[in-house]
């Protein structure tokens, strides 16, 4: 999840479709699946219908909604000025209120048109201002961060308490990242027995801040160790998360047993696998929601399907033309990327010039840190008609560039699961990454991608070369792009973990309650 700085526009609001339970189920097996139904709650900083500078947003918006057949998923997100003016009517149904410097806020109730229920907390200045979630326009982050997340931490304890006045409480509380991160604190300091699940999606944002902090958060002196949220001398909002929650998750299997190693654990390595070791934390990938399909895609110039590539040419034609790239018949490589140094952007300018030499062309598209926009817009004027960066956020050129081009770029230093992959492997582009986190989990080597070891330029090349082989086979380049195609990480493939994980925490409740 992004502090970097991205356009946060807002989003179409019916490209998600709710997961519907499947036509043929029979009529007790579906009132006994209504009845079976718990009430979660997600308590997320982004959701891609409102507000999205990353993939957080993407999952926070698909995975209530595919969970919907099985569960009564609710949604509670900050009330930032994109919110509020989303233009869908947001009725006021509760209040929380204040506690040590956090101020008090009202819970407005929105109701998204295929029936998602989000709970938006307002509090105007805490979070109606202009800019993104974390930063302002000039990408710094906002001084009263702490606060600002705190209260949605505490929000979300307040609504499992029942004392928001919401009349809906959850009987599980599922935070996501850093900003959610004391939402699982709160639940415990105030003895909630509610159990709670924290997400980690990207383990390099921690949400740390200075100890001074503490009291003006209503933080207990008892979370000040290291065996809590003390992190270094600071005092991290990830780390409460990781300590209070009863489970902790990450968005792959690889990624999760990677964070318990120093290279990938930023610090909080041990912490993590100590967690592991008591059977804690595990990862459950990612999926994509429904609306990535190439067939009926509206955003896309031209539909397309298996071995019907066409509308895919039609797709890179316009990509070139948009991109201001000379008309070719070679290989087009896409990147799609929040540009932050863990993408590998470094590594995509080392392997340039082979793409170049070899007839291919590049375009990319992202925003991100101010000095790599900058790298990639002097690559661009190096190489006029080759390659071309368009710095910027555009949901719509980003899905034209997916299925127009004919791979995808994605050398990262660590991915905990990617969604990009995934989307440029439905839309037929093969991904050349970096074997590591959900790129190794998602990508099939040789069938539906290309993966390289090492985060060196050297590695990434071989990689990039075998894909230009493939390109000039015609054969092997369609079989490889059907089975891309065919991989389907919907998110109706991966809820079942969430689903078990629930129940889990849930019956082990209902145990101690009947025995108590
Ligand atoms: N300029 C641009 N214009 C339009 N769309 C753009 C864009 N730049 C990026 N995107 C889109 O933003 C999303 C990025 O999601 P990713 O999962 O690939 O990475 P991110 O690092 O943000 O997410 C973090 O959280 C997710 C969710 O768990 C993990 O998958 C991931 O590994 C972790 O780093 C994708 O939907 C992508 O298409």
């Amino acid at each position: 999840m992004s502090v970097a700085a991205v356009d946060a526009r807002p989003f179409r609001l019916n490209h998600l479709r709710p997961a519907q339970p499947p036509a043929e189920r029979p009529l007790l097996q579906l009132r006994s699946m209504q009845e079976g139904k718990k009430k979660i709650l997600f308590v997320t900083s982004e959701l891609t219908d409102l507000i999205k500078t990353g993939g957080l947003a993407d999952v926070s918006a698909a995975l209530p909604r595919a969970l919907a057949a099985l569960h009564d998923v609710r949604v509670l997100i900050p009330g930032y000025a994109q919110v509020m003016r989303c233009g869908l009517p947001i009725r006021i149904v509760g209040s929380v209120s204040g506690h040590a410097d956090l101020p008090a806020a009202r819970i407005g109730r929105l109701d998204m048109p295929d029936g998602l229920i989000i709970y938006i907390l307002i509090c105007p200045e805490l979070y109606e201002r202009e800019g993104l979630p974390y930063t302002n326009a000039n990408g710094q982050d906002w001084p009263d961060n702490p606060l600002r997340f705190a209260r949605l931490g505490l929000a979300a304890a307040d609504i499992a308490a029942g004392t928001a006045c919401i009349r809906w409480a959850p009987e599980l509380v599922h935070a996501h990242d850093w900003p959610a991160g004391l939402a699982p604190a709160y639940m415990h300091w105030r003895g909630l027995r509610t159990p709670s699940v924290f997400t980690i999606h990207n383990l390099a944002y921690q949400g740390n801040i200075d100890m001074s902090l503490r009291r003006s958060l209503g933080i207990p002196g008892e979370a000040c160790s290291p065996e809590r949220m003390e992190f270094y001398g600071k005092l991290s909002l990830l780390k409460a998360g990781i300590a209070y929650a009863r489970r902790v998750t990450t968005v792959s299997a690889t990624y999760a047993r990677e964070i318990t190693t120093s290279e990938f654990g930023c610090g909080m390595e041990g912490f993590l696998s100590m967690k592991a070791r008591q059977g804690l934390l595990s990862g459950l990938i990612n999926g994509i929601d429904e609306s990535w399909e190439p067939e009926d895609d509206a955003h896309l110039i031209q539909g397309f399907g298996v071995h019907d590539w066409a509308g895919k040419a039609a797709n890179a034609a316009h990509v070139r033309e948009h991109f201001g790239l000379a008309p070719s018949n070679g290989p087009l490589f896409a990147v799609v990327s929040r540009l932050v140094r863990q993408k590998g952007l470094d590594l995509t300018i080392g392997v340039a010039r082979n793409i170049v030499e070899a007839g291919g062309q590049l375009a990319i598209l992202g925003c991100g840190e101010a000095s790599i926009e900058e790298e990639l817009r002097e690559l661009s004027r190096r190489n006029p008609g080759q390659i071309a960066a368009r710095i910027g956020f555009d949901e719509t050129e980003a899905r034209r560039l997916f299925a127009g081009s004919d791979f995808l770029l994605m050398p990262s230093r660590y991915e905990p699961c990617g969604l990009s992959q995934m989307y440029a492997q439905r839309y037929a582009s093969l991904p050349v990454a970096r074997r590591t986190g959900g790129l190794a989990d998602s990508i099939d080597d040789g069938v539906t991608g290309f993966l390289f070891d090492e985060p060196t330029v050297a590695s990434y090349r071989q990689a990039v070369d075998r894909a230009l082989s493939v390109f000039r086979q015609p054969q092997l380049l369609d079989a490889m792009r059907c089975r891309a195609m065919g991989t389907g990480f919907f998110w109706r493939h991966a809820i079942e973990p969430y689903d078990h994980l629930y129940r889990q925490l849930l019956e082990v409740r209902e145990v101690a309650h009947a025995t108590a």
